[in-house]
């Protein structure tokens, strides 16, 4: 190709559309806020506007009625300047290229924010779940992952758990990864099952690293977490073990929401009963120790902390006048749209964004893929105390350099992250 007919160094393709108004889209207006604090190393930026690989990939299966069906599915590694991509899988009826897109950039962030070795990656399938038999799903997923296996690898890209997806079916994926490869090979996937070279602590790591998180901010802005009142979106794994840890420390649960519906109880639920009914009818519906709470009424309730643990997109310009919280804590990714953001601080609520308040989940994954290569593996107490370690440390940085520029902490958390990020870009160059 001659030089005059090739593609501007500053064309972008049509799947990197600025003006996408998706999560993507949500991700380049967070970079375009950074982009002023970068100082000489802003000339990379453009790096972080694009992922480095995006696989599209037909997943066909057959059907427990003998039909053949074909799902789509994703691995997107946004970024590996500082190590391996590193993210979880999602299996969701709305998952989009857009989407994985932009969650593979949050893991980029979040990994380097919490300074583990990683680049950022995520992957998932547009399907809902719960519509296929044990067996079909386990077929899905090892099919899935013989696609993604061109660019998974325990020292290219790991992935993980994320939304609908859990430690069975990281089971299925390293079976799967291990049969083509030849060997076994536990470190391909993290949160798998204890016996099979998973971690301790894994499971609940996400959670416990909202709630240390927001107890270190809450001590910053005075707010006692014996009896502040908190309200969850999504009751799973995250929304779950956040809810019960706070409870644990003194906190009173005053609302749930999940995708079914959202529950109320100003005097607080009791969290373990409500875990139990979750788990017996799928859902915080019908649950007996408190009242029906509607969907538009979960914002605005009378509560100190509000976490967002469900899917993205649910703090915006239309609900976010109406919150109350002193604080909201990211457990989810992109629960909050730029404009939310904007209101939020406008109103004096602090946001602890996802890029840092949901980092334990990656932070146990790290220590998981440690021990699996060492075959040493750790005690709970250890690895819980590392992580708290780990998360108060990386917190109170981008406290710091929050509290220096008089910037959100989401824009601190980016100013850690994608100097840590473009530094190692520079310092590789550009020339294989
Ligand atoms: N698992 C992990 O380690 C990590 C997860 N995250 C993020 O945390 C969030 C939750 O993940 P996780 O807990 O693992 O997922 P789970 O699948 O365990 O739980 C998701 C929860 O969200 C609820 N939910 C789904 N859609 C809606 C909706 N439209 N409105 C209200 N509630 C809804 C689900 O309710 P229902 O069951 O009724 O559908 C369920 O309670 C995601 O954004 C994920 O990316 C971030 C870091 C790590
Ligand atoms: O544990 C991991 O590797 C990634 C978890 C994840 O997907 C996330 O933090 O959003």
């Amino acid at each position: 190709m001659n030089k005059t007919s090739s593609t501007p160094s500053h064309d972008i393709p049509s799947y990197l559309d600025p003006n996408n108004l998706g999560p993507w889209g949500i991700y380049l207006a967070q970079v375009d806020r950074v982009t002023p604090y970068l100082g000489d190393l802003a000339r990379w930026v453009e790096t972080l506007k694009r992922p480095k690989r995006s696989l599209i990939v037909d997943v066909p299966i057959e059907l427990d009625n003998g039909t053949i069906a074909h799902y789509e599915g994703y691995r997107v590694q946004h970024n590996i300047s500082r190590g391996p991509g590193k993210g979880g899988v999602r299996f969701h009826q709305n998952v989009t290229l857009s989407e994985v897109m932009a969650l593979s950039a949050w893991m980029s962030i979040k990994n380097a924010a919490v300074n583990v070795p990683y680049g950022g990656a995520k992957g998932g399938i547009r399907v809902d779940p719960s519509t296929l038999s044990m067996g079909e799903l386990e077929r899905l997923t090892r099919r899935y992952t013989s696609e993604i296996g061109l660019i998974i690898g325990p020292s290219k890209d790991i992935p993980a758990p994320d939304v609908n997806t859990n430690e069975r079916i990281m089971a299925w994926m390293m079976d799967t990864y291990s049969m083509n490869s030849g060997s076994t090979a536990t470190g391909v996937v993290t949160g798998k099952p204890i016996d099979l070279g998973g971690s301790l602590g894994r499971k609940e790591a996400t959670g416990r690293g909202v709630f240390t998180v927001g107890v270190e901010a809450a001590k910053r802005i005075g707010l006692s977490i014996d009896g502040v009142r908190i309200a969850v979106q999504g009751f799973g794994n995250v929304g779950g073990t956040a809810a019960k840890l706070f409870v644990e420390a003194g906190a009173r649960l005053i609302a749930v929401q999940d995708h079914a519906g959202g529950v109320y109880n100003d005097q607080g639920l009791d969290v373990v009963a409500l875990q139990t009914h979750v788990t017996e009818h799928g859902s915080v519906l019908g649950f007996a120790g408190g009242e029906v709470l509607q969907p538009e009424e979960f914002w605005a309730c009378d509560c100190d902390i509000l976490i967002p643990a469900a899917l993205e997109g649910q703090l915006t310009a239309h609900n976010a006048p109406k919150v109350k919280a002193r604080m909201v804590i990211e457990g989810a990714n992109g629960p909050t749209t730029p404009e939310a953001d904007d209101i939020l601080q406008a109103n004096n609520v602090l946001v602890l964004p996802d890029v840092i308040a949901n980092a334990g989940g990656v932070t146990v994954s790290y220590f998981e893929w440690v021990q699996d290569f060492s075959s040493f593996f750790w005690s709970e107490a250890e690895i819980n105390q590392r992580l708290v370690n780990i998360m108060t440390d990386a917190f109170t940085a981008v406290w710091n350099v929050g509290q220096q520029h008089k910037v959100s902490l989401r824009t601190a958390t980016f100013i850690v992250a994608c100097t840590r990020i473009l530094h190692a870009r520079a310092m590789r160059g550009l020339y294989p």
